[in-house]
């Protein structure tokens, strides 16, 4: 990383013999350890360096970076918090971390790394930038809610990850369309899981799509890569394991050093904007969704409520997105 020299991320680090005299952790994990103040804890996912009075080697950094093992591994010290002088380039690696959808921890500068790739902090904006968002490709879909509709796949020259977006009934000037804003959950959407509601809203978008299209207008499902409000599967899973040590859904994500929210809401808007959409009703309970996309362009007519029966597996993430989040839920 330029102004760091080499990082070599913990979790998926193919040279086994590395090790170091200092690790790059959250600060969230550094308050765990008791090695920072609460002014370096206010904001959970900044980078903090740590030293220990041994090198690490792979397996000790592990265990100082997975807070999911901390119950089945009492944690060695001591470490102790030193300043970072290249306080950038430290951001732009966690921030990659989270795109990885890996631990955000590193080893700075080991003894037998292997090869390194440069990258510096301006590569990470280029890579996020919304304006570099195509559509790849567009074919017929007929779904089980309404079989005219069409799906519009979108890609970035170098990012793997293809958003989509469903688009139910005709496309036409006129009325503005009922958009879902849909963020990827494997467990909800495909699995059936009841610890959150994305799977009925799903559903329920659909076919209220189905029914504005029924009715001469359309619906645009925007179906969007970033599981786990942008932090990934395995991620999720291990904010799961929290949640299950009694961690609420902002705290779990935060305790793993990760953002709360790292939604990208901008490319939404450019994938609007590429459909020739500037005007929609939005179904969702979330109002910093609306000013999101307000913010990169589009003009919500209408937030239309989206709120689904709980269950009692997803009562407390309901009740925390209510409490904590600002969503407008009963
Ligand atoms: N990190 C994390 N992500 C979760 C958890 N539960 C659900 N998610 C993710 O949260 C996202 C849900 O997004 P949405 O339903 O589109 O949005 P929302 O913010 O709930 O707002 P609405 O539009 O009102 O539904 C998906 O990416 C899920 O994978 C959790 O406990 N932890
Ligand atoms: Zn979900």
């Amino acid at each position: 990383m330029e102004g760091a020299g080499i990082l070599l991320p913990i979790e998926t680090a193919m040279a086994r013999e590395a090790t170091c005299g200092h690790l790059l952790i959250s600060a969230a994990r550094a308050t765990t350890l008791k090695l920072a103040n609460q002014r370096d804890a206010a904001v959970p996912h900044a980078p903090v360096m740590i030293r220990g009075a041994e090198p690490f080697d792979l397996d000790l950094a592990v265990a100082v970076a997975d807070p999911a093992l901390d119950l089945a591994n009492p944690l060695k010290g001591p470490f102790k918090a030193e300043p970072i002088a290249w306080q950038e380039a430290a951001e732009a690696a966690m921030e990659l971390a989270r795109i990885a959808g890996i631990l955000p921890a590193f080893m700075i500068a080991p003894d037998h790394a292997g090869e390194a790739q440069p990258v510096s902090p301006g590569d990470l904006a280029q890579w996020s930038d919304p304006d570099r968002l195509r559509i790849a490709t567009r074919a017929k879909l007929p779904v089980t809610a309404d079989d005219d509709s069409e799906l519009v796949v979108f890609r970035k020259p170098d990012d793997m990850r293809e958003h989509c977006a469903l688009v139910i009934g005709r496309q036409m000037g006129g009325k503005a369309p009922l958009v879902r804003l849909h963020s990827e959950c494997l467990t909800g959407d495909i699995l059936g899981s009841l610890k959150c509601d994305c799977g009925p809203q799903l559903d329920a978008a659909l076919a209220a799509m189905a029914e504005e299209a029924a009715q001469g207008g359309y619906g645009v499902l925007l179906y969007m890569r970033q599981e786990g409000r942008g932090i990934g599967l395995i991620n999720k899973m291990r904010a799961y394991r929290l949640q299950d040590q009694g961690f609420d859904t902002i705290e779990a994500n935060e305790r793993l050093g990760l953002p709360d929210e790292a939604r990208d809401f901008a490319t939404a808007a450019r994938m609007l904007d590429l459909l020739g959409i500037g005007e929609i009703r939005l179904l969702t309970n979330n109002t910093k969704k609306v000013v999101a996309l307000e913010t990169h362009g589009i003009s919500i007519r209408e937030r239309v409520a989206h709120e689904l029966p709980s269950n009692p597996h997803n009562r407390r993430y309901l009740a925390t997105k209510r409490d904590r989040a600002g969503h407008l839920l009963t």
